[in-house]
């Protein structure tokens, strides 16, 4: 695939070194990631392939700035914004994963007591008011509150969540249920950066196919896409390119 030069990729990483020290065990170190690199562009879909242990969730979590490394740089863009996720602060970290990435993990963290349609509405309220502007009254917080709620309930919807499980909280739905909420919650809000780890794993034919088009409608709009899928026929869908790990 060849990219407009004018175009700077959305995700960079560069020479990118991780090793985790177990220190229960005597400080082993464990090298994981050496001198890893990848691009990915706005619109692309970009699979992780290879071998369990190779270290792809461990990318993944560099992506979102979970894990530190000690060499190397992981730069994200949006519009003409950008950060080294390897050596941002804490806080610059929670402001991009606000603003600027959408991860899908393998499972459901989600709030006890919180419905499943608040989990996913959610997402959309956590950076108002939006930078530059004043705190919002609450007349207005509760118009886009509820404005959040229906775009929830939309998605929920299309993933085919049934509509009695809305309200209840998510800690005891069955393992495809939860993995609805997650994506919906990671789909709902379109982040230039989006992350996905296995996010078909747990789901029926019907379901795979709806997040299948998700994910083609997130490429469209111009999302730079990074995903572990072990199912072939998914990956074989969705991915514009494969990165092997050896
Ligand atoms: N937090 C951690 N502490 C110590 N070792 C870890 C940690 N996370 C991962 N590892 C080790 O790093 C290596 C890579 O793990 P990782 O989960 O990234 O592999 P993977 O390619 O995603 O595998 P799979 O396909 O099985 O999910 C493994 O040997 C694993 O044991």
């Amino acid at each position: 695939m060849k990219h407009d030069r004018n175009i700077l990729p959305a995700i960079e990483v560069r020479a990118l070194s991780k090793t985790f020290t177990l220190h229960l065990r005597g400080s082993q170190r464990l090298p994981v990631l050496q001198g890893f690199e990848m691009e990915v562009y706005p619109g692309e879909c970009v699979a992780l392939v290879g071998a369990s242990g190779q270290g792809k969730s461990t990318l993944m979590k560099c992506l979102y700035g979970s894990y530190g490394c000690e060499q190397g740089r992981v730069v994200l863009r949006a519009g003409h914004d950008s950060v080294d996720l390897a050596s941002a602060s804490p806080r610059q970290v929670l402001h991009w994963r606000r603003r600027g990435i959408s991860y899908v993990s393998q499972f459901l963290r989600a709030v006890p007591r919180v419905g499943a349609l608040d989990v996913v509405a959610e997402r959309l309220l956590e950076d108002l008011p939006p930078d530059g502007t004043d705190a919002l009254d609450d007349a207005r917080y509760a118009q886009q509150a509820a404005a959040a709620r229906e775009q929830a309930c939309t998605l929920l919807a299309r993933l085919n969540l049934p509509s009695a499980l809305w309200e209840l909280p998510p800690a005891t739905f069955s393992g495809g249920e939860q993995q609805r909420v997650n994506i919906a919650r990671g789909f709902v809000k379109p982040t230039p950066v989006l992350l996905l780890d296995e996010p078909t794993a747990s789901l029926d034919a019907a379901n795979r196919r709806i997040v299948v088009q998700l994910i083609a409608e997130a490429k469209a709009r111009g999302a730079a896409v990074v995903g572990i899928f072990h199912d072939e026929e998914v990956r074989d869908t969705v991915a514009t390119r494969q990165v092997g790990f050896a």
